[in-house]
């Protein structure tokens, strides 16, 4: 056993605090602090430590393998790290029961890397059934909720009753979002969004995901190995390496730091060009 993850009485406890659902802004959305993970003899994470601020817009990246999925699946409430603590909205996630865990989930949207729609279900159903999940809405405000997010992410009334297998890759991701937008969240969970979408979809994608973002008021926390989206959407970006967090910053400051995998992901040529393309777009 790795000396540094000893289990102790209270593996997951988080520190001293209210503890409290807090909507407003004065606590950081997304706390994690001192987070280790380990599977059998591997670990995975040693003291990972990162607060994601309302209103950010958060990438995640790291090369592969370097448990940027299993911590986005630790502030999903979806797994439980080996020690440390997860705080969203203020709340020690480790500690919801799963009553508590799907209030919390309320708050928040995900939007999976393959959509992750319901095949035998039409678009319309898709975005209602976490509204229909409530159990207190009635058919009228299900139905208007459903085309305003259909109307929010691009799409016309007309799709409401085709099925996911009758759709594009772009439709699919709106469709998506729409779902993961349904319940209204403040925060919003992002797992490759761009990924098999061509590059002008994608760059559309992107640009709904930046304008719903400032409409909404969203928090954004996203994973993604698209240099282009990253460069394009991120606040701040937290580069995982060597088992924590070893950059977290703007990406300007980001890119400056002297290491490895820093120096290979941004600064190869795929990086210089995403770079390029934004300095081009921000001068227009
Ligand atoms: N349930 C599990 N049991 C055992 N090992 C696991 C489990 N889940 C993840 N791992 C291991 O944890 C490590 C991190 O996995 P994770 O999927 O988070 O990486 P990642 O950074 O998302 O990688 P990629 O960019 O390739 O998707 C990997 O070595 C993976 O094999």
């Amino acid at each position: 056993m790795n000396d540094d993850i000893k289990p102790t009485e209270d593996p997951c406890a988080c520190p001293e605090g209210s503890g409290e659902l807090t909507l407003d802004g004065s606590v950081p959305v997304v706390q994690i602090t001192n987070l280790h993970t380990r599977f059998g003899r591997t670990v995975v994470h040693q003291d990972v430590n990162l607060d994601i601020e309302q209103g950010e817009i958060m990438s995640i990246v790291g090369g592969s393998g370097t448990g940027k999925t299993v911590l986005l699946r630790q502030m999903l409430g979806l797994e439980r790290p080996t020690r440390g603590c997860v705080r969203i909205f203020g709340e020690d996630i480790s500690e919801a029961n799963a009553e508590h865990l799907q209030q919390l989930r309320n708050h928040w949207g995900m939007l999976f890397q393959q959509g992750a729609l319901y095949s035998a279900l039409t678009v319309f159903d898709n975005i209602a059934q976490p509204l229909r999940e409530l159990r207190t809405l009635p058919d009228d405000v299900i139905r208007d909720a459903v085309l305003l997010k259909m109307n929010m992410v691009g799409l016309g009334p007309e799709h409401a009753n085709k099925m996911p297998a009758d759709l594009s890759g772009g439709m699919i991701k709106r469709v998506a979002l729409a779902r993961a937008l349904a319940l209204e969240p403040q925060l919003l969970f992002l797992d490759e969004p761009t990924a098999g979408l061509d590059p002008d979809l994608s760059e559309s994608f992107v640009a709904l995901i930046k304008s719903l973002h400032r409409e909404l008021n969203l928090t954004v926390v996203m994973v993604t190995h698209d240099l282009d989206t990253l460069f394009a959407l991120s606040t701040r970006i937290a580069v995982l390496a060597e088992k924590h967090v070893i950059a977290v910053g703007p990406t300007r400051d980001v890119i400056k730091v002297d290491h490895p995998f820093i120096k290979e992901f941004f600064l190869g040529g795929r990086g210089k060009r995403a770079l390029a393309a934004l300095d081009e777009k921000n001068k227009e």
